[in-house]
């Protein structure tokens, strides 16, 4: 007899419609937020286009084969299911159904993400939902929409409330033949091999609480009636959620020695998954361990999974398939009696389930098989190696992110070697609080790095020059002289060097002391620098020896004039804080022939000799000495 669905119940089941639909979303923030960020998008996207195309096609085909008029129990047939039959019951049991197909085609994109192709992912939406979903839901809940039995599998007396088979092992069969045939993500297993952390486990868990109200819809609304089981199948819901999540936490803490997040999280979904089948038949005591089991069940599958090296990227097989042949099993085992179809003992429901979960299994799983190795055929299943390091929301929707940005600009000073610039983010992003601290250690080098630069300078000057005169030093000085040899040979001009060594400067030491000789030899470089030319070199040789290196010299008079000059200005009196002294130099010159090829010392060595030739010759005079250049110049 078809039931009457009064609009309470249409309502009912409509509200329901939209819990379930809600499902999606708990499912987008669930497998996104346990992903890395570099394949959130994607994953996010997969959930979305997964619902467009199984909400199209189950209203184009799907819904006529699973709920049609019968061929032998083993498919529906009726294409024109929402069409001739327009009823407002029609469309809301259509509504309710639709959002199931939807929640059993999007359990596979959380276990196959961070790696299958898009493309490759909505051929496997188009899979699951006109070829697996509507078949094997065909064979459990064929005729509900008229109030009948009509799949070989009901008729047989197999109860599966809500779908633990129907929905849930469904699509974690089609998920585990995808991770099959794809294999693990880049990194996973093998050498070096580690778990993958979820970028964002509060948005994750928050998926998790909206899955949770949702299936209060998803179990409360199967009843397609407001009636009078709906509370207690709330009721059996909420608990198996909440023991779900508490076994396979304290499950996991033992296991892991610390209260593991993910684990803990997939517990509450597969508590409720565990609940699904047999909400309606089960006490709340029995509720209790129905979720328990179906947690303990997930925490053990996930391991399992861990250690036969099958990648589940979100846990969606232990969730959805383990947790769902627990709970359809658990259907023979905690039931009231009475509720299953007249004439079997509780023994022949367990078969009847046994067959169930075994028949729909092996569908679901050889059917999804199969038609995974063609799409991989034609559309490659997995993404290249290049395109999972990258992440699939760059590779596949061109998306940039901050942290994109961030990395772009990191990796540019790494190459160029060029810190010098701050790292620029958009504000209030993800990457921007990793850039304040990058920009921090930036500063940071920069000082450290200036402070480096200076000592570097310190170091070259300290080698470079005279540090009581600032004049260059002795090495500065045959560098002078090198340079000015060179210069010559190119430009066919006579270059100089003199070798001034002050007279007595001893006697100025002993007479006014120490510092006052410091001063003598400050000013005397002082004079020295002001009487030749900028580009001419003065150093300070050591104690109070000097130098002086000229270039471009059109003749040997112009020598003379410069030791003239020189030696008249060092003459002029110099005023000490405790009197005033007269300081004469003894002069060396040496000439630089173009062409000559002496070194730097052999002719610093002449224009010292020249300089002790001064010296005994009496002292306060210039002289230069060599094949030429003999040349006396007195002082004024
Ligand atoms: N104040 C001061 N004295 C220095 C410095 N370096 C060397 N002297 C002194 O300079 C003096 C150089 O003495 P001598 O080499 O005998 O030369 P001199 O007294 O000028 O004698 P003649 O060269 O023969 O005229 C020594 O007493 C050194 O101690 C310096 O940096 N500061």
């Amino acid at each position: 007899m078809t039931p009457v669905h009064t609009p309470t119940d249409i309502l009912w089941v409509l509200l329901s419609a939209c819990l379930v639909v809600a499902m999606q979303a708990g499912f987008t923030c669930v497998e996104s937020g346990l992903v890395r960020a570099k394949n959130s998008i994607n994953v996010a996207f997969k959930n979305l286009i997964d619902f467009c195309i199984s909400c199209a096609l189950f209203a184009v085909l799907g819904f006529g084969m699973m709920f049609g008029p019968s061929w032998g129990g083993w498919i529906g047939w009726d294409p024109n299911a929402i069409i001739e039959k327009p009823s407002n019951w029609v469309m809301a049991f259509f509504f309710f159904q639709a959002a199931f197909c939807g929640t059993a085609t999007t359990i596979v994109s959380g276990a196959v993400a961070e790696r299958m192709r898009f493309s490759a992912y909505c051929a496997t939406a188009v899979l699951t939902s006109l070829l697996i979903y509507p078949v094997s839901g065909h064979w459990a809940w064929g005729g509900a929409l008229d109030g009948q039995v009509t799949g070989w599998l009901g008729k047989m007396g197999f109860i599966d409330f809500a779908g633990s088979t129907v929905v849930h092992s469904v699509g974690g069969w089609v998920s585990l033949a995808a991770i099959l045939l794809m294999g693990p993500r880049v990194g996973r297993f093998g050498p070096g091999g580690r778990a993958i952390e979820g970028y964002n486990i509060p948005m994750a868990t928050l998926g998790v609480f909206l899955l949770w109200v949702s299936w209060f819809g998803f179990n409360g609304g199967s009843t397609l009636a407001l009636d009078e089981r709906v509370p207690g199948i709330i009721v059996n819901t909420m608990l198996a959620g909440a023991t779900g999540g508490l076994a396979a936490l304290a499950l996991a803490w033992a296991m892991l020695r610390r209260p593991v997040v993910d684990r803990t999280m997939n517990g509450v979904l597969a508590g409720l998954v565990a609940i699904t089948a047999n909400c309606h038949v089960v006490t709340a005591p029995s509720a209790l361990v129905i979720g328990a089991v179906g947690g303990i069940v997930c925490v053990l599958g996930m391991s399992l999974l861990d250690r036969l090296k099958i990648d589940d990227a979100v846990g969606a097989v232990p969730v959805h398939l383990f947790a769902g042949i627990w709970g359809t099993m658990a259907v023979a085992l905690f039931a009231h009696d009475g509720a299953w179809l007249p004439g079997l003992t509780r023994w022949d429901l367990f078969l009847v389930q046994l067959t169930g979960v075994l028949s729909i299994g092996a569908y679901a799983f050889v059917a999804s098989y199969a038609s995974f190795a063609l799409i991989n055929l034609v559309l490659r299943l997995r993404v290249t190696a290049a395109e999972e390091r990258i992440g699939l929301n760059i590779a596949e929707h061109g998306a940039g992110s901050s942290v994109l940005d961030l990395i772009v600009q990191m990796n540019h000073q790494a190459r160029e070697g060029d810190f010098s610039r701050r790292v620029d983010v958009e504000p209030e992003t993800e990457a921007a609080r990793i850039a304040m601290f990058y920009n921090g250690v930036l500063d940071k080098f920069q000082v450290e790095n200036d402070r480096h630069k200076m000592a570097l300078k310190k170091v070259a000057h300290l080698a470079n020059y005279d540090t009581l005169t600032g004049l260059g030093n002795r090495r500065l000085c045959f560098e002078a002289i090198k340079r000015a040899l060179a210069r010559s040979a190119r430009t066919g001009k006579m270059a100089a060097v003199f070798y001034v060594d002050l007279d007595n400067f001893k006697g100025i030491n002993d007479r006014f002391g120490h510092d006052a000789g410091d001063q003598v030899l400050r000013e005397v470089a002082k004079r020295m620098s002001r009487t030749v030319r900028d580009t001419d070199i003065v150093a300070r040789l050591g104690g109070d020896e000097f130098a002086l290196v000229l270039e471009d010299l059109e003749d040997a008079e112009q020598t003379r004039i410069v030791a003239k000059k020189l030696l008249a200005a060092l003459a002029e009196p110099i005023a000490l804080s405790n009197g005033e002294v007269l300081v004469t130099a003894s002069i060396g010159m040496a000439f630089v022939e173009p062409g000559d090829t002496e070194d730097a010392s052999a002719v610093l060595q002449r224009a010292d000799h020249a300089m002790y030739t001064a010296k005994i010759g009496g002292k306060g005079a210039a002289r230069s000495h060599g094949e030429g250049h003999d040349d006396f110049v007195p002082s004024l």
